[in-house]
């Protein structure tokens, strides 16, 4: 006799019917070599807020050492990556909980703040991460230079007389940055039981620009301006792109803030990494004014970083926190 086992709360829990399109074929690709890079750097935040880099200048042989290491820490017993890491808080080890407002998914992560201090990351002081620290140093230190190109070309794309008009912000020693490793681990299938998993709930990106990198394990996708959502194919060699909150409010609402979510199949483990370049806590968030055609009104009240953060913190997935600074028209 064959036994159908029924799923059970928690898998229930993670299951959501999420709508696509399909996937998205016109990714748009930004070759940072090319000498129309800043036109078309522009054109994606405008339309997409989201692209692709490639010829990136990030050497391969370091994100594949990062993932490696990575995947040394999450292949430790639980309570071994917490004494290392800390119980997420949000900073640390988490497990399915995501924030601090009961969001789950299909996912353990590390969350690291990234210090100007050399010293940072330290925290992991376990024989076994000697190795680790170092990387985790380096490959931030490689991915914000990739954020400040990205940011510079925006700036020229702008035609803004001030090159580190929009990169200065992660420039700052003082900027708020992070670091995210995630794990999405395979699901265990069950019979009866074949749904899509909810890895990572819809949200978008509080910080200025997001650079993400990952195995070659599909599962991330993205809402166009219709509302549709699409998948994107993965591609391990090259870093996705999000313009984040913070970056749509500098351009008065020109560039987009990327609705994205991940959904996992179970077959395979994802594994992605990102850095996330924030302002200073104490800038205030406001239109740059170089950006401000005549007569052109600011679409948000304003406020600092710091206001943003702990209301975006506060906040659930999938809530539009930005909404709440917007000017009503
Ligand atoms: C549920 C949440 C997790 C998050 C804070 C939030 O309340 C809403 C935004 C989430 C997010 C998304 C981008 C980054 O991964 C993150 C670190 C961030 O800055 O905002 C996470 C937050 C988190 O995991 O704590
Ligand atoms: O894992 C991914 O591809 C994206 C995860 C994500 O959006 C996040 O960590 O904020």
């Amino acid at each position: 006799m064959v036994v159908l086992s029924n799923p059970t709360l928690e898998e229930m829990f993670l299951v959501k019917v999420m709508k696509t399109s399909g996937p998205f074929s016109n990714v748009p690709v930004i070759d940072l070599t090319s000498a129309t890079a800043a036109a078309d750097v522009v054109s994606a935040c405008v339309e997409f807020g989201f692209f692709k880099v490639v010829n990136h200048g990030v050497p391969n042989a370091l994100v594949s050492r990062l993932e490696t290491e990575a995947m040394k820490f999450f292949s430790l017993a639980d309570c071994e990556k917490e004494k290392a890491a800390g119980v997420a808080n949000p900073f640390g080890y988490g497990n399915k909980r995501i924030g601090s407002n009961g969001d789950v998914g299909w996912l353990e992560y590390l969350l690291l703040e990234v210090t100007s201090k050399p010293k940072s990351f330290n925290f992991l002081s376990e024989p076994w991460a000697t190795s680790f620290c170092p990387c985790l140093r380096e490959y931030v230190s490689a991915t914000r230079k990739l954020a400040v190109q990205l940011l510079e070309l925006m700036a020229e794309g702008l035609g803004m007389k001030q090159r580190n008009a929009l990169s200065k912000f992660v420039m700052d020693s003082r900027s708020d940055s992070m670091l995210r490793l995630n794990h999405y681990p395979p699901f265990p299938m069950r019979q009866g039981f074949n749904q899509s998993i909810n890895g990572f709930g819809e949200h978008t990106d509080p910080q200025i620009i997001s650079v993400l990198r990952s195995n070659n394990c599909d599962g991330l996708q993205i809402a166009l301006k219709d509302g549709n959502w699409v998948l994107v194919p993965p591609d391990q060699s090259s870093f996705f792109i999000n313009v984040g909150d913070s970056l749509q409010v500098l351009t008065n609402g020109r560039f987009r803030s990327v609705r994205h979510r991940v959904e996992t199949n179970g077959a395979r483990s994802r594994f992605s990494m990102i850095y996330f370049g924030g302002p200073p806590l104490s800038e205030r968030l406001a239109p740059l004014p170089q950006l401000l055609r005549e007569g052109e009104q600011s679409r948000y009240r304003d406020f600092t970083w710091a206001e943003y953060k702990s209301s975006a913190f506060k906040s659930k997935l999938g809530e539009n926190r930005l909404g709440h600074f917007e000017k009503q028209q």
